[in-house]
């Protein structure tokens, strides 16, 4: 069986900027490829993988990753099998984070310690993994109704600002607030407050 061998945009540490771990010191583990095209994509750059390195998951665990925290990210990182990139993270000790659209299945087998899904409406808003956190960015289309509450425990659904748009933050805020039972969170992106990558 060949090696599988993943399109690495980039290996970089900073502050984990989005969702539940936001704040804390991450190693992303940056991917090429995206079944999706959000308009207000923040990454295109990653949707072409003729730019990206192919490596195998030993050379990408050969590299610097000097946090426990790993988020593996993309463009679209379930568009591989993430199985032996996990098995290598997990040998070395570390939690494993991936940041998805949700429009795949994760399988169990793959060993993720946490899945942030942050459901688009490029795609319809579909869920097919069972995530441990929701993130839904405020755009024009977003709206409450497209929320998967029964998927993760209360206070793990992320309502998160479009990056540059103060009509964003003022509209998640009263969403937020409209539904104070639901206990929704206002969510941001610190590295951009921050200015870091
Ligand atoms: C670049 S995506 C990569 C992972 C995966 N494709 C996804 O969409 O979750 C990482 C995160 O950035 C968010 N994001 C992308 N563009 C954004 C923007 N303009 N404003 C706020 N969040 C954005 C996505 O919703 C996602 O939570
Ligand atoms: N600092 C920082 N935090 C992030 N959280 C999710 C990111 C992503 O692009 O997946 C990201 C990113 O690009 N930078
Ligand atoms: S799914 Fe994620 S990577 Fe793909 S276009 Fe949307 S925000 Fe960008
Ligand atoms: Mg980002």
């Amino acid at each position: 069986m060949p090696e599988v061998k993943y399109p690495v945009v980039q290996i970089f540490t900073s502050i984990q900027g989005e969702g539940l771990h936001m704040g804390l010191p991450v190693t992303f583990i940056r991917l090429a490829g995206c079944n999706l095209r959000c308009t207000w994509c923040d990454t295109p750059q990653a949707f072409d993988s003729s730019q990206a390195r192919w490596q195998t998951a030993e050379e990408i665990v050969a590299q610097a990753i000097p946090t426990r925290l790993v988020v593996i990210t993309g463009g679209e990182p379930t568009l591989h099998d993430l199985g032996s990139l996990v098995e290598a993270l997990k040998k070395r000790h570390k939690y494993v984070a991936i940041e998805t659209n949700g429009t795949n299945e994760i399988p169990a087998a793959w060993g993720i310690d946490w899945i942030t899904a942050s459901p688009k409406p490029a795609s319809g808003y579909i869920l097919r993994c069972v995530p441990n956190e929701l993130k839904y960015v405020v755009d024009d289309a977003f709206n409450l109704e497209v929320i998967a509450w029964q998927a993760v425990p209360k206070g793990n659904i992320l309502l998160q600002v479009e990056s540059g748009r103060p009509e964003s933050a003022a509209k998640a805020y009263r969403l937020v607030l409209e539904r104070p039972d639901w206990e929704l969170r206002l969510g941001i992106q610190l590295h951009k407050v921050i200015a870091v990558e």
